[in-house]
Formats: structure tokens, C-alpha cells, sequence
């Protein structure tokens, strides 16, 4: 494969327009949870390559998942839970709900975006997508969150398989964070596994290794823009 379709974005062209209208409709039915820790403090087992710094990539690989977030899902039914002011910046104007980070890690902070969604849109489908994607192309996302309303609860593992990347329920309330190393395992004692062929969806950027995986699949533009400046 020529090196220009190894790294450009898969842009997904070619199902009819029904199947793209379906599509739409269930997306647009769930609220979606992204929690994003300080960039300051995140990322802390990946070596960024010389001269790029490690927040820098943190808070770009954050940038590329939230906006392909809101290129699938209404900005009303986005929920962004963090405390990093670059991140609030970014998304001032857009639409997305910005919630407070507890500060007491990332289950903490997913349950406060629970709350968030509870108070505006109780017993509504609610899914949490992780903010480290920066693969994740709107086709991906749009497929991951369709084969994830087919199922009461679902959890989408990482590429690795032990982490999670997606978990969703049909009721906000009954959504039970249960992240940390391992969380594919916790989350699927309530929740329904998708191995998803969704190599886009399931590439978590945490080390070295899933940075050239995610580059091998062609990163967002703010990543790119950062790994590629001379
Ligand atoms: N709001 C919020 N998001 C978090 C928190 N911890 C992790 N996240 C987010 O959850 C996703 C997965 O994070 P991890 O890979 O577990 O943690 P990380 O801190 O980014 O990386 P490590 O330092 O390698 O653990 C990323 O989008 C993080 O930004 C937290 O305490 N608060
Ligand atoms: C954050 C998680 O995974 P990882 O540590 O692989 O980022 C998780 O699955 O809870």
C-alpha cells in the first residue's frame, strides 16, 4: 500500500443514503460522556518523538476525539468532563456541555458526566467514549455507537483488549463506570462485549506502541499538525 492511503484518514465512502440516514438517527439519539484529564498530568507512559511535548500531545489527541465527536453526535448531547483550561478553551462556543472534574480520577469523572446527563435527560441512552482516540474517524464512531444501540449495555474493549474505550447503556442511571487497567473484564460483568472491527474506534493512544499504530492509521488534524511540525 502506497504510504499517502496509509496515512490519510479513512473518510468511509460508499453506503446508500438509507443506511447513512439510519445511522444518523441512532446517533443522534445518545449522550455522549468524554472525560479528559489536565493535559498536564495525562499520558504519563507515552515518550512523545524529540522536540514535542508530552501535554502538547495529551491535550491534541483530546482535540481530534472531541471533534470528531461533535462532527457525529448534536453538541447538546456532548458531555466533556475536565478540568484542563485549553480544553474549555477550545470548546467555548461549540455547544458541548462542560463539566466540572471532580478531581478524583477517571471513574470520578465519568460519574459526574453521568450526572450531568441525569439531570438534563434522565433514563436517557447514554454512552462514554474515551478522550485519547485520535484515529477515530466519524465513520467509526457513527458504526461503533450503532452496533452498541443493538444491546441493552454494551462495552467496546481497546485494541489491546483489556482496556475499554466505549460503554454504553439505554439508561444514563444504570451506567456504572467501572475503568482502570483491566476495565474491559469489570465492564463486561453488565454489559454486552463488541469486538468491533473498528481499528480507529479501538486505538487508545497510551505508549509508544499505540502511537504508531494510530499513525499507521492516519491521526486528526491536530496530532498531525504537532507530529509533523519541523
Ligand atoms: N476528566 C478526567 N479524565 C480522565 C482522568 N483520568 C483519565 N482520564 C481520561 O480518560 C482517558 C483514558 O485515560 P488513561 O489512558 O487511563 O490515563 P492518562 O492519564 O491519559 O494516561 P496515563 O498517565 O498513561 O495513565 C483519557 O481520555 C484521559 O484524558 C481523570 O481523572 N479525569
Ligand atoms: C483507561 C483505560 O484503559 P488504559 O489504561 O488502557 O488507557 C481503561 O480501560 O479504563
Amino acid at each position: 500500500m502506497a504510504a499517502s492511503e496509509v496515512n490519510r484518514r479513512d473518510t468511509h465512502p460508499g453506503p446508500s443514503e438509507n443506511i447513512v440516514h439510519v445511522k444518523s438517527a441512532v446517533t443522534s439519539t445518545w449522550q455522549v460522556i468524554v472525560p479528559v484529564k489536565h493535559s498536564a498530568r495525562g499520558k504519563s507512559r507515552l515518550r512523545p518523538p524529540d522536540g514535542v511535548h508530552r501535554r502538547d500531545l495529551a491535550l491534541a489527541f483530546a482535540l481530534d476525539t472531541l471533534d470528531t465527536v461533535l462532527e457525529v453526535v448534536p453538541a447538546g448531547q456532548v458531555f466533556v468532563v475536565t478540568a484542563d483550561p485549553e480544553i474549555r478553551l477550545q470548546l467555548r462556543g461549540s455547544g458541548a456541555a462542560l463539566v466540572d472534574d471532580p478531581g478524583r480520577g477517571l471513574n470520578a469523572a465519568v460519574a459526574a458526566g453521568i450526572a450531568a446527563v441525569t439531570a438534563g435527560a434522565p433514563h436517557s441512552p447514554t454512552a462514554v467514549l474515551l478522550g485519547d482516540l485520535p484515529a477515530l474517524t466519524a465513520a467509526e464512531l457513527t458504526d461503533g455507537l450503532a452496533a452498541c444501540a443493538a444491546t441493552e449495555a454494551a462495552v467496546v474493549p481497546d485494541h489491546e483488549g483489556t482496556g475499554t474505550v466505549l460503554v454504553t447503556h439505554h439508561d444514563a442511571g444504570r451506567l456504572v463506570p467501572r475503568f482502570g487497567t483491566g476495565s474491559a473484564a469489570r465492564h463486561a460483568r453488565s454489559a454486552t462485549t463488541l469486538h468491533l472491527d473498528l481499528p480507529r474506534l479501538r486505538t487508545d493512544v497510551d505508549n509508544d506502541e499505540s502511537l504508531g499504530l494510530a499513525r499507521e492509521l492516519g491521526v486528526g488534524p491536530w496530532t498531525r499538525r504537532l507530529l509533523e511540525q519541523p
